[in-house]
Formats: structure tokens, sequence, C-alpha cells
């Protein structure tokens, strides 16, 4: 029988997990996948094993501590898979700073270098360390590993990270870092596999989840993304605002006016599509709606997208496809149609009913820039890595 090994990607309202059996020491092959809702009372998990799915109510409550949380879990997955058989469990961490290069075994080391993070991803980087810490008070012997967003955009030249403030903030860490890169790592790997041209040459992938950034792919290697410093950068998300003039943040939180942590829930939690429509954070409500907010939160969303894509392709200095990943990205068809309406400048052509059946290529033949639709990964870069750790390459 194999090892199994299990990965955990924390978001900012479930965490994802994938159960993985290591067949050989290079890939692991997933045999189940789970979500924990944390937007319920009592916590939902859903196993989803082949075509059969699997709910449970979790008995333990969420806090700052989730070894109750995870006791619990790991019983309702015992009750399909043997665990036993764990070998590893994997993280997704959002932010590696300077720091990581690459994904790290987890010791005391590396959990102290990550928490020093937290304050530059909020949203993400504290659930990763409670559930790093849940697991190793269940099992303290088992391997940890931890796979980083910032790690894919290390390969970003030093003008790309650069803002332009007083270098001395630059030395001190404040710099452009991107995230998604377990995403778009996946997507670089996929793209070699289904379009080796495409992949050879100018790309720009297109992560539109509940999180939302764009990546610029040369040759597979990441040459810029849309975003920098923290995950509120780039184009506005489901509730995150995209790029602001700093000088909105200057008015905002001036004398009498909003303190810091009410200005973090706006940004954060209020803004993005949930801000602008007033309705709702998910583009399914919104396409649904009739209410013209709504629409123009769409708009506003698209018409950013196909900007950052025209800066990116000029970091590039040219664009041969454009990939579509994550929930909206895979399953949106008026979103994709949307944005590309915005760039037949730049030579892309839809084909609808391609498009409108989430094809894995949506261009027309004819189209000079191709569009690819294709579905993302966190949880297999993340169990590829932590066979890399367990291989000892770290
Ligand atoms: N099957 C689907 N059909 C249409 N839209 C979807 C589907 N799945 C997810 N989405 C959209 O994708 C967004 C969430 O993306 P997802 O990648 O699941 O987010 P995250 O992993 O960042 O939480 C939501 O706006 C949702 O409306
Ligand atoms: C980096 C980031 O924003 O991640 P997510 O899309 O999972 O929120
Ligand atoms: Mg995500």
């Amino acid at each position: 029988m194999s090892d199994l090994l299990i990965t955990f990607n924390a978001g900012s309202s479930t965490v994802k997990i994938g159960l993985f059996e290591i067949r050989t020491m290079e890939h692991a092959h997933r045999i189940a996948k789970g979500v924990i809702d944390f937007q319920k009372h009592p916590l939902h998990l859903r196993i989803t094993k082949g075509a059969s799915t699997f709910d449970d109510n979790l008995a333990a409550a969420a806090s700052d501590d989730l070894s109750a949380v995870m006791a619990d879990t790991l019983d309702c997955l015992g009750k399909h898979f043997d665990l036993s058989q764990l070998a590893a469990a994997g993280h997704r961490i959002v932010h590696g700073g300077d720091r990581f290069e690459g994904p790290a075994r987890i010791n005391d080391a590396t959990v102290d270098a990550i928490e020093a993070l937290t304050k530059l991803a909020p949203l993400h980087q504290p659930q990763s360390l409670r559930l790093i810490r849940a697991i190793r008070s269940l099992k303290p012997t088992l391997a940890q590993s931890a796979s980083f967003d910032t790690a894919f955009h290390r390969t970003n030249n030093d003008i790309v990270r650069r803002f332009a403030i007083p270098r001395g903030f630059y030395d001190a860490g404040i710099k452009r870092y991107g995230f998604h890169g377990l995403s778009y790592k996946f997507i670089a790997g996929a793209l070699k596999r289904c379009a080796p041209d495409a992949a050879r040459g100018k790309v720009v992938a297109a992560h539109l989840g509940s999180g939302a950034s764009l990546c610029a792919l040369d040759d597979s290697v990441s040459r810029d993304s849309s975003m920098g410093f923290s995950t509120l950068d780039g184009i506005p998300m489901a509730t995150r605002c995209g790029t602001l003039d700093p000088g909105v943040l200057l008015h905002l939180l001036g004398p009498g006016g909003k303190s810091l942590h009410e200005m973090e829930d706006i940004l954060y939690h209020r803004s993005g599509l949930l801000g602008v429509s007033g309705i709702s954070a998910d583009s399914r409500v919104l396409l649904a709606s009739n209410e013209p907010l709504a629409r123009e939160a769409i708009d506003l969303f698209t018409f950013r997208i196909a900007g950052e894509v025209a800066r990116l392709t000029a970091t590039l200095g040219g664009l041969d496809a454009i990939v579509f990943t994550a929930g909206i990205g895979e399953n949106q068809p008026l979103i994709r149609e949307k944005i590309c309406d915005r760039l037949g400048w730049l030579g892309i052509a839809l084909d609808p009913k391609a498009n409108a059946g989430n094809a894995k290529t949506v261009s027309t033949i004819s189209s000079r820039v191709t569009a690819l639709v294709i579905p993302t990964d966190e949880e297999q870069v993340i169990a590829d890595e932590a066979l890399f750790v367990l291989n000892g390459k770290d």
C-alpha cells in the first residue's frame, strides 16, 4: 500500500484539503479532496472521493487553536482512508518574503520566519500557522512542508519589484512580491504539456478566484504580476480593492478619519465586487442580477483586468497566449468575453461557442493570441513540493 500525503490550502474563509498517494517519489497522485467551510456553524467538511461526496459537521469550533478541528477532520478522513499511512503534510503559505525561494521543511525556525511575515498577509498567514501548529500537536513526528506563493515570482527583476519611494524602504522589504505562485507554477507546467508552443512564448495567466491576480510568463518564468507588496494590489477581487491611489488612504486615515483597523476591514473585506455592487462578492450572483450596480461591478472588474493584461504585455514585449484559471476564469464565459472584447487590438478573438462551453481553447483559429482555459490545482503543487522536501532536496 502506498504512503499518503495530505495538503492544506488555507484561504480566508475555507481550508481546501488534498489527499494524495505517493506513487513515485516525484509525483503525488490525488485520491480525494476536502473543504472545511469556516463560514458555517457548526464547521462543515465536505470530502470528495471519486464520484462520491461525504458531508460532515465538525463537533469542534474554530478558534485560535485548530487542534480540535484538525482532530475531527482527520477522524472524518480516517473513515475513508488509512491515515496510518500518512507520510507528510504540505501547506500553502501565501507569504515567504525574501526568505523563501522554494519549498521548505517545517521546523521551529521555519515557523518563526512564517510568523514574522504575518503582517504582510493578514488574511492568510495566521490560518496557515494555526494549521501547522495543530498538525504538530496531533502528529509530532509527521514531516511537514511549506510551499510559498511568493517563491515563483523571485525571477521578477529589480525594476518590476521596486516601488518609486526612497530606496531604503526596498532594502527593508517594502517591495513587490507577487502571489498565487503555486497556481502559476501549476499553469506553467500544464502549458508545457498541453500547449508547448505557448509555454515557450509570452503568456499572461489570469488567476480569477475570490482572490485574483495576473502573471506575466516568458518561457514559463514569471516576469511580473499584478499583485505587489500585499494581496490587496492589482485587479479588484471578490472583497479586496486592487490598486488604489495611496492618496485615498492618506485622505481617509487623516485626523478624525478611519482607524487603521477600519481601513484594513474596508480594503480587505468590504471592497471589490462586494463593495462596488453592494450586493454580493460572488460573481455568479452578480451575473444573474439585473441590478445596474451588479453590472457596474462586473464592468469595473473586467475593465481593470484588461488594463492589467495590457501592462503585463508591455513587460513581456508581446503576447502569444492568455490563460484563464480559478473559479471565475474557468467557469464564467461572460467575464472572459468582456475582458477579451477590450483586447481585440492586441489580437485576441474569442470563439463564442468554445467560450460558452468552457473549452480548453476559447480563441478562434485565426486569433493571433491563443486564449486558453486551464483548471488550476494548487494542492497538486503543494503535494509535489512536499515530496521534494521529503526527498531532502529543499
Ligand atoms: N462552477 C462555477 N461556476 C461559476 N462560477 C464559479 C464556479 N465556481 C466558482 N465560481 C466563481 O469563482 C469565484 C471563487 O473562485 P475560487 O477559485 O473558488 O475562489 P477561492 O479559491 O479564491 O476561494 C466566485 O466568484 C464564484 O462565483
Ligand atoms: C494570494 C491570495 O489572494 O490568495 P487567495 O486567492 O487564496 O485568497
Ligand atoms: Mg484561492
